[in-house]
Order: C-alpha cells, then sequence, then structure tokens
C-alpha cells in the first residue's frame, strides 16, 4: 500500500482535510497578535518537512513546494467554527494508558475557558458509549478539576466493534461539531471510519484523534502519550529482578512486559533500569537454544542473569493461535510463562533461583509522569486547535519534537516498530551485550 511507503508519499497524502472555509476570528486573538516566526514556530503557511536526510529528501520532487511537509499543530487566527456555538465531545478507547485523564481535563478546559465552546460531552466506556444509546456526561471544569492526578478514565474505555452509522447518528442526535478520539491504533482506525460516515452525509463533524497508546506503535510521531510513564514504571520490575538475581546463587530474573507487537517499552525500560542481559522482543527472533547458552555463560561468568521479555516476543516457540479479543485484536501466547518453565527445564541439575515478574497493567493504570503529562496537555491543545479550525479525519502529535497534524490514514497505514537495524536496538545491544543473533 502507497502509504505504508515512505519513498511513494506525496505532497497531497499529507494535506489535512478541511470541513470548509474559516470565517470566525479566534479568541485568543491576543496570544497570536504578537507571534514571531523562530525555529520553534511553524506558522500556518509553512510546513513540517517529511524528510530530514538528505538521502531521504534526493531525488524525491523538481520544486520545494512538492516536497512533502506536514501541516503544522497549532492556533489559527481564523476558524471554521464559532466557539459560542459549539457542542464538542469527547470519547477514549482501548486499553488503559497513563494520561487518559490529563488528556481529558485539557480537553475540557482548553475548550471551555481559551475558546469559550458552549459544552464538552463525555460518551461512556469508548465507541460502545456512541453506540448504545446510554447518556453522555457533560464534563465541567469543576468536574475535571482533580482527575489529572489519576491514572484510568474517568470514561470509561472498552474493546469491540461498532457500527459507524450508528455512532453518527448519536453524534448528530447529540448535535455534536467535533468528537475527540482518544486512542491507539484500532481507535483511530474507528475513528477514521467515522470521519468518513460524517463526509459521506457532508455533516461538518471535527474528528481529531488523540494518540494514546503504552506499545508506542503509532507511526510518524516521536511517540504515543504514557508510552513513557510506562516503561519508567517497567524499569522498577527490571531493578526489582535484578536485585533479587544479584542476591541469589545462580540468580535468574526473568520480567515479562507489555507490547504486543512493538518492543519499546522492553527496550526502553532495559535502557532505564540498566542490568539486563537479554532483551527478547517481537520485532527479533531467538532461539530458545541460544537464550538458554547465553544464560548458562552468564550465570557461569557474573553468578545470575536477567532476562527481559515483550508479551510479543518468541510467538513463533508457541503453538499457534486464532483467537482474538473483542477488538480483533491477535490473543498472544503466554511467552512468560513458558519462558519460565524452559529455563527451569533447560538448566537440569545446575542450582539456581528463578524469579518471575509480570507487572502487567501495573504499568499502564498508573498516573503520567511529569513528562506525560506536559505531552497530554499540548497534544489536548493541538487537538482543540485543529478542530476549531475546521480539520478533520486527522491526528496530532509531535514529531522531531515539532506538533503536526497529520491524516488519519496515514497514521493506519503502518506500525511503529523497533527497528532491528536502528539506534535505539543497537543502545539495546550495547547495553546488554547480548548476541545480535542467537
Ligand atoms: N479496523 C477498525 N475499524 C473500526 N474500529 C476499530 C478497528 N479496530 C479497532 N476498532 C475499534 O477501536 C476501539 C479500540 O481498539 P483497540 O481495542 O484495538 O485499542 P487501541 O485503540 O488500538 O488501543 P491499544 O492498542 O492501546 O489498547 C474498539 O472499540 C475497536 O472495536
Ligand atoms: O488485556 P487488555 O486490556 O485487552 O490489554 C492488553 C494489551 O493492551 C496494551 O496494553 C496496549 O495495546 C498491550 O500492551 C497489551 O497487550
Ligand atoms: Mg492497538
Amino acid at each position: 500500500m502507497r502509504l505504508s511507503d515512505l519513498q511513494a508519499i506525496t505532497h497531497d497524502d499529507l494535506l489535512i482535510t478541511r470541513l470548509g472555509t474559516r470565517t470566525v476570528d479566534t479568541p485568543l486573538q491576543e496570544l497570536l497578535g504578537n507571534r514571531q516566526e523562530s525555529v520553534h514556530y511553524v506558522t500556518e503557511t509553512d510546513r513540517v518537512l517529511l524528510d530530514d536526510t538528505l538521502g531521504m529528501a534526493k531525488g524525491r520532487v523538481e520544486r520545494t513546494e512538492d516536497l512533502p511537509a506536514f501541516n503544522p499543530g497549532g492556533p489559527r487566527a481564523k476558524l471554521f467554527f464559532d466557539p459560542s456555538e459549539v457542542t464538542a465531545a469527547i470519547v477514549t478507547c482501548g486499553g488503559l494508558c497513563p494520561g487518559l485523564n490529563n488528556v481529558i481535563r485539557a480537553l475540557v478546559l482548553h475548550l471551555r475557558h481559551a475558546y469559550g465552546c458552549r459544552d464538552v460531552l463525555g460518551f461512556k466506556n469508548g465507541y460502545q458509549g456512541l453506540a448504545d444509546g446510554s447518556d453522555p456526561v457533560r464534563l465541567t471544569p469543576d468536574l475535571v478539576r482533580d482527575i489529572h492526578t489519576r491514572g484510568g478514565t474517568i470514561l470509561g474505555t472498552s474493546r469491540g466493534s461498532q457500527d459507524a452509522a450508528t455512532m453518527v447518528d448519536t453524534l448528530v442526535a447529540h448535535r455534536i461539531d467535533m468528537l475527540f478520539v482518544v486512542g491507539g491504533d484500532g481507535t483511530l482506525r474507528g475513528a477514521s471510519l467515522l470521519a468518513d460516515e460524517a463526509a459521506r452525509r457532508g455533516l461538518p463533524i471535527a474528528v481529531v484523534g488523540v494518540p494514546k497508546t503504552i506499545d508506542n506503535d503509532i507511526p510518524w510521531i516521536d511517540h504515543s502519550f504514557g508510552f513513557q510513564t510506562a516503561y519508567a514504571r517497567a524499569a522498577e520490575s527490571i531493578t526489582a529482578a535484578h536485585t533479587e538475581a544479584s542476591s541469589g546463587v545462580n540468580g535468574i530474573g526473568l520480567v515479562k512486559l507489555m507490547g504486543r507487537h512493538s518492543g519499546f517499552i522492553a527496550a526502553h525500560a532495559t535502557l532505564v533500569a540498566q542490568g539486563v542481559d537479554f532483551t527478547l522482543i517481537p520485532e527479533v527472533p531467538f532461539t530458545l537454544d541460544g537464550l538458554l547458552a547465553g544464560i548458562r555463560k552468564k550465570l557461569a561468568d557474573q553468578g545470575h542473569a536477567v532476562v527481559v521479555v515483550a508479551e510479543g516476543a518468541g510467538q513463533d516457540l508457541l503453538p499457534a493461535s486464532t483467537a482474538t479479543d473483542p477488538s480483533g485484536n491477535r490473543k498472544l501466547g503466554d511467552i512468560g510463562a513458558f519462558l519460565r518453565q524452559e529455563i527451569s527445564e533447560g538448566l537440569g541439575d545446575l542450582p539456581y533461583s528463578l524469579r518471575y515478574i509480570d507487572p502487567g497493567y501495573a504499568i499502564r493504570s498508573v498516573p503520567a509522569n511529569a513528562f506525560d503529562a506536559v505531552y497530554c496537555t499540548r497534544l489536548a491543545q493541538a487537538a482543540t486547535h485543529a478542530a476549531m479550525a475546521g480539520f478533520t479525519s486527522m491526528m496530532v502529535g509531535s514529531r522531531r519534537g515539532r506538533f503536526i497534524n497529520l491524516p488519519i490514514k496515514l497514521a493506519t497505514a503502518t506500525s511503529n516498530h523497533v527497528d532491528p537495524h536502528g539506534d535505539l536496538w543497537m543502545a539495546v545491544l550495547e547495553t546488554t551485550g547480548q548476541p545480535v543473533r542467537f
């Protein structure tokens, strides 16, 4: 597919759909009036280049205006919507993620205080709440005042598919002008269908995504929110495993971390905690014999070994399954339990102590850390600016430190993976000292 091929992406693929002409003066005029172009501020007439190396840009186009470049995030002087007449809505979908409440809070406060929007509604329990006829909650500044200190989402969340036409009917019934969809890859696919259905009916409803997922598998952006909090938490389990392992006789610490198809949590947590001997991720295959030989060698050399395994790693070693969750995500085999068993059996008569830690949901049900709290607020503000300008079928995110608006279809055409040839994985290999292949 063309959108998954970096070299095939054109200028037009990065254009953001607009609901119509912008004629309304922004209430943020005071803020915007004195802004000056700088390396840190991209005006709306400028664009954020897709390519950032000569090699990538070389030979792509003849005229620089045709270079693929992103629509910059941020406030616009002219708006599509008249804020005083706007009813906005928020929905949170998919697995929990640190920062969901920060995004809800920042959306509500920015919409109500900065823009003076009439109302913000929250649909409960993910897309389910847009399809089951339940009443949305009225999200007032008072209601959201303290929610950023808590994990989870005050709106609830769910997995499972809902009919786009039914959901658009709900938006129409509640006179929603803009829907903020907070979720991961699946949620964004759903948002894309919603935007398509609204467009098919000629409805001027802005659908804007805010990229959530601890797996960090959403492409094109620096990271999704919640990811950093999650890997910081995960690192605590690695430190515990290392402490246990290094204090035992032939101690082995085995830590299983979330990360369905992308090993970013395992890779980053390894770099935070240090002391890991083997990091196993979905993107890099390994053999059981190779791992066991490596563990034996570590026990002989240093008296302990620490293994970190992402839940999606080594799936080829487990019985194949076609089971899926309600959203259609493939259910994975339990690589942690499998490795615990295989390591125990594989070490034969060697005396050892194995401590297995699976922090599981504990890394994603916590409140956002300082970094994610900042990012969530900025994402929510960028999302509000984009919706007010009448942009739709798009997602906000930071790319190489700049906030951009990018088409949802681009964001769902591929997934973000740890590149086995990239600098991140190189840093992991350098840190663990594990073989490149084993
Ligand atoms: N291809 C799709 N088309 C329409 N809706 C989808 C699609 N994939 C998923 N959804 C819907 O989006 C919602 C969330 O999807 P999912 O459970 O996969 O989580 P996610 O957004 O990918 O987040 P995470 O992976 O971080 O948990 C669910 O209600 C699901 O039915
Ligand atoms: O058990 P649940 O809630 O379906 O979610 C588990 C999955 O959600 C995530 O946290 C995010 O996609 C994955 O890392 C994990 O595999
Ligand atoms: Mg997902």
